[in-house]
């Protein structure tokens, strides 16, 4: 079979017609997720000043060797701190997270040392420096600790916050227009007559899009019916989607009408047919600023397909820096026979070898339409187009599976 354009080059082609939508500012409680269009610096040096990190007395470490007394001056609490100098043979009462009194150069912490009134004894030595928080520990005012490009997770809101930022810029969340097509279709828990099938592929879609920072947008379901196709589609370029997802229809059969509709709704097409098993009749194609993919109506098809292309150009709209999917090393964990020319996804189980590295067996069947093997299935065994015959235990790329996928 030749036409079938390799899985690498598929992608590059639909990420070079893409670029990052333009920024908006998002307040970092709604941020989650968001992709930065531009680096986050420390606005403030964390912590601001020199700062206790335990609960006891600020000291001069010359003066506090063990058995010594000291005279408490004052106290220093944290957004309270204490005004004076620690002069020789004085102390000051401090709390975590204080600043350390000018003159200190110690914590003498609180288990470490007796109070009678206004005196301590010291248990044990006081050390220069210890337990003592230098200004900029943490990061200094003008570095910058976020990239642009960088999806922002829990843990980088609270970096965020703390150097100072109330809001973000970040790319604008892609819409995708998601259109199903097919008479067999139906709705979930509408009747469904002897020679229907429920519509399940854009469920799955719509939760890839979400999970990469998009906006889905569900145009339904429409007919075998060339203008009821049309129709969607051109709903799809009226609001203004950046990604149009249409979903079977892709193949050569009489019904498969997806291609002709999305030409004649001005659609230029790229490329249709991919060296790839499941997902082979995956077309590309544009109309202006909007990407068409025309995945295939198989359900393990449409989702590996969005696996690979679809979540690669979202998170290229996004601004994300890191785009492909990440293939990690594994083992075989069954022999495999020679590949043909198409590059496999095969659904399969995993296990951590005795070795620590990730064993995966692929299913035994790979229908593109069973779906059930899928949800089973703990990552997408790799194998590479012409691959030779393999062993258990030689050496293979898995594509993981990881919750919410
Ligand atoms: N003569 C050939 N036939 C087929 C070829 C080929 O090269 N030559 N390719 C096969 C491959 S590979 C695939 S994949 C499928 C893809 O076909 P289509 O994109 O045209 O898909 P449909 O025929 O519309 O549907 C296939 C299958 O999937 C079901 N489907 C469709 N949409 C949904 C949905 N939203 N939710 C759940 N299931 C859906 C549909 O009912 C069919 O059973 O073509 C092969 N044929
Ligand atoms: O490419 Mo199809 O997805 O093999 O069944």
């Amino acid at each position: 079979m030749s036409g079938l354009l390799p899985v690498p080059e598929a992608r590059a082609r639909i990420l070079a017609g893409l670029a990052p939508l333009p920024a908006e500012r998002v307040v970092l409680a709604e941020a989650l997720g968001r992709t930065l269009a531009a680096p986050l610096h420390a606005l403030r040096d964390q912590p601001p000043c020199d700062c206790s990190a335990m609960d006891g007395y600020a000291v001069r470490a010359a003066d506090a060797a063990g058995g010594a007394r000291l005279r408490v001056v004052g106290e220093s609490a944290a957004g309270k701190s204490f005004g004076g100098l620690i002069g020789p043979g004085e102390a000051a009462r401090i709390f975590t997270g204080a600043p350390v009194p000018q003159g200190a150069d110690a914590i003498l912490i609180q288990e470490d040392a007796d109070r009678d009134g206004d005196v301590i004894t010291a248990r044990e030595a006081a050390q220069a420096g210890r337990h003592i928080r230098r200004a900029g520990l943490d990061f200094s005012k003008g570095e910058a600790l976020l990239e642009a490009g960088r999806r922002l997770g829990a843990r980088d809101l609270a970096l965020a916050a703390a150097l100072g930022h109330p809001a973000v810029e970040a790319a604008r969340r892609p819409r995708v227009a998601i259109l199903a097509t097919g008479d067999e279709l139906v709705a979930p828990g509408d009747p469904v007559g002897p020679d229907q099938i429920v519509a399940s592929n854009a469920f799955a879609i719509s939760a890839i899009v979400t999970a990469e920072g998009g906006v889905p947008l569900d145009l339904g379901i429409a007919p075998d019916r060339p203008q009821a196709i049309r129709a969607a589609i051109a709903r799809a370029f009226a609001e203004e989607a950046d990604i149009l997802v249409t979903l079977g229809g892709a193949s050569v059969g009489d019904h498969d009408l997806v291609q002709p509709a999305l030409e004649a709704e001005g659609v230029t097409l790229d490329f249709w047919k991919i060296a790839m098993r499941p997902g082979k009749p995956m077309m590309a194609g544009r109309r202006g600023a909007t990407l068409a993919l025309g995945l295939p109506g198989n359900p393990v098809s449409s989702i590996v397909c969005s696996l690979l292309f679809l979540a690669p150009a979202l998170r290229r709209l996004s601004g994300r820096a890191d785009l492909d999917p990440a293939l990690l090393p594994a083992r075989l964990g069954r022999d495999m026979p020679e590949n043909d020319q198409r590059e496999d996804y095969m659904r399969a189980a995993l296990e951590i070898g005795l070795d620590g590295v990730p064993v995966a067996t692929a299913f035994p069947r790979q229908d593109s339409s069973m779906l059930r093997r899928l949800s089973d299935a703990e990552c997408l065994l790799v194998r590479p187009a012409h691959a030779p015959a393999a062993k258990a235990g030689d050496a293979c790329r898995i594509l993981a599976l990881p919750h919410p996928y």
